[in-house]
């Protein structure tokens, strides 16, 4: 793949990248560089997650080698459970994110705790630690931990972890959804004055749960990558979808996000009467049909549901397949 076309595949479906000279250079370095994204052990892998792995799926086919951080250590220590908890999680994420197509021969999967508890790693995180104010800690863990009123000294520590982890797995390029920017920042400014390079960093945008808030595994409000088809068509059929309104609408967010990068053309079956079967060929016309009130959101959930179980089913078999005696 060239350079140009490798930089497209990368750059689409983000919200932003910084920078994008960065991205290029890393592009004509000689060495092969590293991305990586860390997901916290706390629940299912859903469809708000997949954004990050057809992230990651993009960039290795860009030629860039792949980590996934296990962040067992960071879910713990941002209360997601026991410490035995959130390991068994790690390995049942680890599953799903094969079956997503993350090659186990080709992408690294790391545990957090597999390094994070080295003396070295410690102390630098005690370097860090002088380096960053408390205001800067808490407001980088703004958007992760949502609601935090009374913020335990753990999740201060949060922040400096993850920005270390950076360093201290050689990764060029940090993946996450834009939730994940100030800590990238943080990582930006605070690793060089330390002896680390600064990260260039990629972010996808946030897919909202059916509920319109963001997607999360710890909220309930998630399409997991092994539901059942009656579960997506339950859990859609509940989902949050005023009539005529596309902002913040989770089923155009699915739509956009999922169903138009993988079909060219979508058709919404409809019965005669209800004025016939509708087909849509991009995501704008779906916005200009929809807020005109000539959809009606149940064709456009059925139609949501039927689409969604059609992208999950492979993942879904293939879970069962994947082996997990490693
Ligand atoms: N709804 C979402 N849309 C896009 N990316 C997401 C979404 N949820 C999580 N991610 C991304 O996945 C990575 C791991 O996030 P994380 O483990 O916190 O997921 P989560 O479901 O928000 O978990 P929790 O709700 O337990 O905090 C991050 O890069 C994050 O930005
Ligand atoms: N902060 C990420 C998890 C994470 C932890 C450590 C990292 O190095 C990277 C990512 C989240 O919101 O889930």
């Amino acid at each position: 793949m060239n350079k140009d076309d490798a930089l497209r595949l990368i750059l689409r479906n983000t919200q932003e990248v910084v920078k994008e000279d960065e991205l290029r250079a890393l592009l004509e370095n000689e060495r092969t560089p590293i991305a990586y994204t860390g997901y916290e052990p706390s629940g299912k892998i859903h469809m708000g997650h997949m954004l990050t792995v057809n992230k990651l799926l993009d960039l290795q086919k860009a030629g860039f080698k792949i980590i996934v951080l296990l962040a067992d250590l960071h879910g713990y220590l941002n209360e997601k459970g026991s410490f035995d908890d959130v390991q068994r999680i790690a390995e049942m994420n680890r599953r799903a994110f094969i079956a997503l197509g993350l090659d186990p021969e080709k992408t690294e999967f790391v545990k957090g705790s597999s390094f994070q508890l080295e003396p070295d790693y410690m102390l630098n995180i005690l370097k860090l630690a002088r380096d960053t104010t408390l205001n800067r800690a808490k407001r980088s863990m703004d958007e992760i931990s949502r609601g935090m009123e009374n913020p335990k000294v753990s999740q201060m520590i949060y922040p400096l972890m993850q920005a270390m982890d950076i360093a201290r797995l050689n990764v060029d390029l940090a993946v996450g959804g834009i939730d994940q920017r100030k800590i990238h920042m943080l990582a930006r400014e605070n690793l060089p004055p330390l002896g680390f390079r600064a990260p260039t960093c990629l972010h996808t945008p946030i897919l909202l749960g059916l509920d319109g808030e963001k997607m999360s595994s710890s909220q309930g409000n998630y399409i997991s990558v092994d539901d059942d088809v009656n579960a997506i068509k339950k859990k859609i059929r509940g989902a949050f979808c005023p009539a005529k309104v596309i902002e913040d609408n989770p089923i155009i967010e699915i739509f956009r996000y999922h169903i138009f990068p993988r079909f060219e053309r979508i058709v919404i079956e409809r019965p005669e009467k209800y004025g016939g079967n509708l087909e849509i060929e991009s995501i704008e016309e779906l916005g200009r049909i929809f807020s005109k009130g000539e959809l009606h959101p149940m064709d456009l959930k059925n139609a949501a549901a039927s689409y969604l179980n059609e992208i999950i089913e492979p993942v879904r078999l293939k879970i069962g397949e994947v082996d997990d005696t490693r």
